[in-house]
């Protein structure tokens, strides 16, 4: 399993950090432009209040022109108040852009996930990516999110140090006046290594700093599993409703609680927690003790030129100012690109995700009919492994279905059927083998053409809670008549006519507190009623009754055929005498397809599995008769 690499190049840390900003820049370009703008404004308002207060201290300590103050005062006050002004509007700009980072960022991946195949939802591969995604940016605000706070840091760095430049470049140029010791400072050697100590300090600052950061990444793969339940634990048992009643006749909560403690990585006797004991929290303070060493550097040198007269006392305010602020410009900048590169870990991470390509869509042939039989379907040897999986769900499976034609499909449970009927969709692609619509292989049909030949009730489906109708249409705008006719068709029709809003009325409570509660029988009925909606040539039905009280079943078994009409069907279910009313059954065992025949063919194959699944039931029925 490929992990959050931590070697990482230059040229890669800049060609991931320009892709995330390109994302952004896609998704809402104004969060870069309210960092540029605010960064740049904002850095550098200090530096007019500085330089100004230097020359007004100066004309105090020196000309002392009561016009010159005056002039000075009123300046520094109103420079002040523009730019407060100026940065405050500019500031909350930025803030409400940074407020929908979190929201922007999962509208990015969720938009990957909602348009990715749906085989890729079950590759262990893809999932790991994605888990890894949301745990990187919930522990550290590492990826995507990062990087705007770098982007900010590098702003305001750069022009912090552009200002600190500009006011601090005379400090070094400036001459002692004095004639004593002091004129050790004028010496070109003394410039240079006072020079290289204060760029020693901030660049030693910030690379600790960073080194402490590191351990994020050495540690984020590991803290994986933890991170996970913990998400689960806290963010997930308890707000899902399906959960609800296992958790509390089960306990689930306490075997989640004892899962997290086993792996928690937030307690004190974690590797991450003791890093941040141990070598973590020591790099961390040693940059801050490191910084204060260069305050304490620069007070001194700036003290003695001032006192061997190379300026005067305003101008110690302003170099010191500016110098302290060089050195935090320098560190941050130094930091903001040491995090930069080790972000580039976690973007790689995004990136891969985002790259996954869409193997489904590459198909353009039109999808149409042939003009003598319609639909034509044929599996052709096909077989088939779910990813990351050793064993076939599937066997060299060969079969041909025509139009109109209704097809059961039985056999024990894990023996492929649904299986087989997600290959049909194309939801899969044959590991092995080719499926053929009119003779043309699935694959080479127009994707989403290709889905529209299906209406399928899965055995798990889900309804959203949504209205009513809009589940039944799939869409926010319906044909209410042929929605409310789908829906008696399902068996739903007494139901709906006590709703207390009919089609309009919300499934469920959670988004409308009016929503009604549905049993797992009328949700079925719903589902089968959306089903004949889509109106598909391919009607699938996977234990659409499974949920049925016997005299709704009887319903929907007694208008199965209307229902259907022309349409082709493919039929599964475990009750067999509700396979009847298809000409046609096929029998699957362990993967593969072992009879096929009508009713009373198979039936009478005593040594076939169908005769033995149909007296296992019939067994029964007699029993419960008796
Ligand atoms: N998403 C999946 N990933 C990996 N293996 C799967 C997946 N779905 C099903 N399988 C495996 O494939 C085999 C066939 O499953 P399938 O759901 O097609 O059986 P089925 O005949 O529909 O069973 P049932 O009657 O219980 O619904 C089983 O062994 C199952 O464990």
């Amino acid at each position: 399993m490929k992990k959050n690499k931590s070697s990482v190049s230059f040229k890669e840390t800049v060609r991931f950090a320009l892709r995330g900003f390109k994302v952004w820049w896609r998704e809402n370009p104004q969060i870069l432009l309210s960092v540029l703008i605010c960064g740049v404004i904002d850095a550098l308002t200090p530096y007019a209040d500085i330089w100004l207060l230097a020359r007004l201290i100066d004309e105090i300590a020196g000309g002392r022109d009561p016009q010159m103050i005056k002039v000075y005062v009123l300046a520094l006050m109103s420079t002040t108040a523009i730019l407060t002004l100026l940065c405050a509007g500019l500031t909350r700009w930025k803030n409400v852009q940074l407020a929908c980072l979190w929201h922007t960022q999962n509208k990015v991946f969720m938009e990957k996930l909602l348009s990715m195949d749906f085989a890729d939802m079950d590759d262990g591969h893809v999932q790991e990516l994605r888990s890894r995604i949301w745990q990187n940016t919930d522990s550290g605000g590492w990826g995507l999110y990062k990087l705007i706070y770098s982007f900010d840091a590098i702003i305001r760095s750069v022009m912090s140090i552009i200002g600190a430049l500009l006011l601090t470049a005379s400090l070094f140029i400036l001459p002692v006046t004095a004639s004593d010791g002091l004129k050790i400072l004028n010496h070109p050697v003394f410039i240079f290594l006072i020079a290289a100590v204060m760029f020693g300090i901030t660049f030693a600052a910030p690379l600790l700093a960073v080194k402490a950061g590191s351990y994020w990444v050495k540690y984020a793969d590991e803290n994986q599993l933890g991170n996970r339940l913990f998400g689960f634990w806290l963010g997930n048992l308890g707000n899902d409703r399906s959960k609800a009643l296992d958790v509390r006749i089960y306990r689930q909560d306490i075997l989640s609680r004892n899962n997290l403690k086993k792996y928690n990585p937030f307690i004190p006797t974690s590797k991450l927690a003791k890093a941040s004991k141990g070598p973590m929290g020591g790099y961390r303070a040693l940059s801050g003790a490191v910084s204060q060493v260069f305050v304490g550097v620069a007070y001194i040198f700036v003290c003695l030129k001032a006192l061997g007269g190379a300026f005067g006392i305003g101008s110690i305010v302003q170099y010191v100012s500016a110098i302290i602020a060089l050195s935090g410009g320098l560190s941050m900048l130094i930091e903001t690109l040491g995090d930069l590169r080790n972000n580039t870990s976690f973007l790689r991470t995004v990136f891969e995700f985002l790259d996954l390509p869409n193997k489904m869509e590459k198909g353009g042939t039109r999808v149409s009919q042939n003009s003598d039989t319609g639909y034509e379907i044929e599996f052709r040897n096909v077989s088939f492994r779910y990813p990351d999986q050793e064993d076939y769900a599937l066997r060299n499976v060969s079969m041909t279905f025509h139009a109109g034609q209704r097809l059961a499909v039985v056999g024990m449970n894990g023996s492929g059927k649904t299986t087989f009927i997600k290959l049909l969709c194309r939801l899969y692609d044959p590991t092995e083998g080719e499926i053929l619509l009119n003779g043309i292989d699935i694959r080479n049909y127009n994707y989403h053409e290709y889905m529209q030949l299906f209406s399928v009730v899965f055995q798990d489906f889900r309804l959203l809670s949504f209205e009513l109708g809009q589940n039944v249409a799939g869409s926010m705008n319906y044909d209410c008549d042929k929605a409310a006719q789908c829906l008696r068709d399902a068996g739903f029709g007494i139901r709906l006519d006590k709703l207390p809003k009919g089609l309009a009325t919300a499934l469920y409570k959670d988004f409308d507190e009016k929503g009604v509660a549905i049993s797992g029988g009328e949700a079925q009925k719903i589902a089968l009623a959306r089903a004949l909606y889509k109106d598909a040539p391919f009607i699938i039905l996977d234990e659409p009754t499974a949920a049925l009280d016997p005299i709704a079943e009887f319903e929907v078994y007694s208008r199965m055929n209307q229902m259907i009409g022309e349409k082709s069907a493919v039929f599964i279910s475990h009750r067999l005498s509700s396979c009847r009313f298809c000409h046609d059954i096929v029998v699957f065992r362990r993967g593969s397809l072992i009879q096929r025949g009508s009713h009373n063919v198979l039936v009478n194959d005593k040594s076939g599995m169908y005769y033995k699944l149909w007296n296992a039931q019939a067994q029964y029925y007699e029993v419960e008769e008796e």
